[in-house]
């Protein structure tokens, strides 16, 4: 697992230099629905971004817009300084969605191996892919399982194998959707760790989400989401302060009970 340093300092109300995200009217449909209606914010470079919102708000939408793989997006979605989606955008993300995405009939190191080889295909990258492997199955702390079967793993485990793919290539920018849900606390710290050693020591920007409010303490900035909207764009403390709350969840709770009787 990656050492990570001390939390970088959080950023202000506003978010200064180029985000690594804009969105404008952001405005998402599925099916009948209209999922995510009009949300305006920006997620800043280098930073941990927490979205956090109840289950059934629209936070895998969001994600899968920012990534390029949700249909009937409008508004203006910027990523890295490219419209959303754009084929320039595709080795400069990792994603990870809830389902872990690996191949069960290969090791750890051969499903990393694998993809390794997807994105930098050749001989001549063949020693950049070794250590590419090696670092990313130190990342999530699966060195002792390097040579098991994907499918023999707990779900938990297969998680980090799927986090572990989406750290090759060193991206600039992180989507993980939910990447805790179901690990036990101390590898959730573990984690989180991680989450912020990516940020501080690597500079990527990390965008992750989860409906566990007690994580929102650990990020930089948060977006609060509910039922499509966009409910209050911040740093915890701030959250807290213009609350008069002690916790996040009661910020949001807080929040919640404002936007109703406006
Ligand atoms: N294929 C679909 N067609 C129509 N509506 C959908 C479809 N997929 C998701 N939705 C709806 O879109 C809304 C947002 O779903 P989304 O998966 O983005 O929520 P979420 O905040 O990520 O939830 P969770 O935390 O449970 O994963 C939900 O109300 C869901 O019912």
């Amino acid at each position: 697992m990656m050492n990570s340093k001390a939390p970088a300092p959080p950023v202000a109300g506003e978010a200064t230099g180029s985000p690594a995200v804009r969105a404008r009217g952001l405005t998402v449909t599925r099916g009948p629905r209209t999922v995510l209606r009009g949300l305006d914010f920006s997620v800043p470079a280098g930073r941990v971004t927490g979205l956090l919102g109840p289950s059934g708000c629209g936070k895998s939408t969001l994600m899968r817009a920012l990534v390029g793989t949700q249909a009937k997006v409008s508004g203006t979605l910027d990523v890295l300084g490219h419209p959303a989606g754009s084929a320039a955008l595709r080795s400069r993300i990792g994603y990870v969605t809830q389902a872990p995405s690996v191949y069960s009939d290969l090791t750890v190191r051969q499903n990393l191996e694998y993809f390794a080889a997807v994105l930098e295909p050749g001989r001549s990258a063949a020693g950049r892919r070794r250590a590419q492997v090696t670092r990313a199955i130190e990342d999530v702390d699966l060195g002792s399982h390097a040579d098991s079967l994907a499918g023999h793993l707990s779900g938990g485990q297969r998680g980090r194998v799927s986090l572990a793919v989406a750290l090759l290539g060193s991206p600039e920018l992180l989507v993980l959707d939910e990447p805790t849900v179901g690990l036990d606390p101390v590898l959730r710290r573990e984690l989180w760790h991680l989450f912020r050693g990516l940020a501080t020591e690597r500079g990527a920007t990390v965008l992750i989400s989860s409906h566990v409010m007690d994580e929102a303490e650990r990020c930089d900035r948060l977006l609060l989401l509910r039922e499509g909207h966009l409910l209050a764009e911040d740093t915890p403390e701030a959250l807290r302060e213009q609350t008069g709350s002690t916790t996040v969840e009661e910020a949001f709770l807080h929040l919640v009970d404002r936007a109703a009787t406006h």
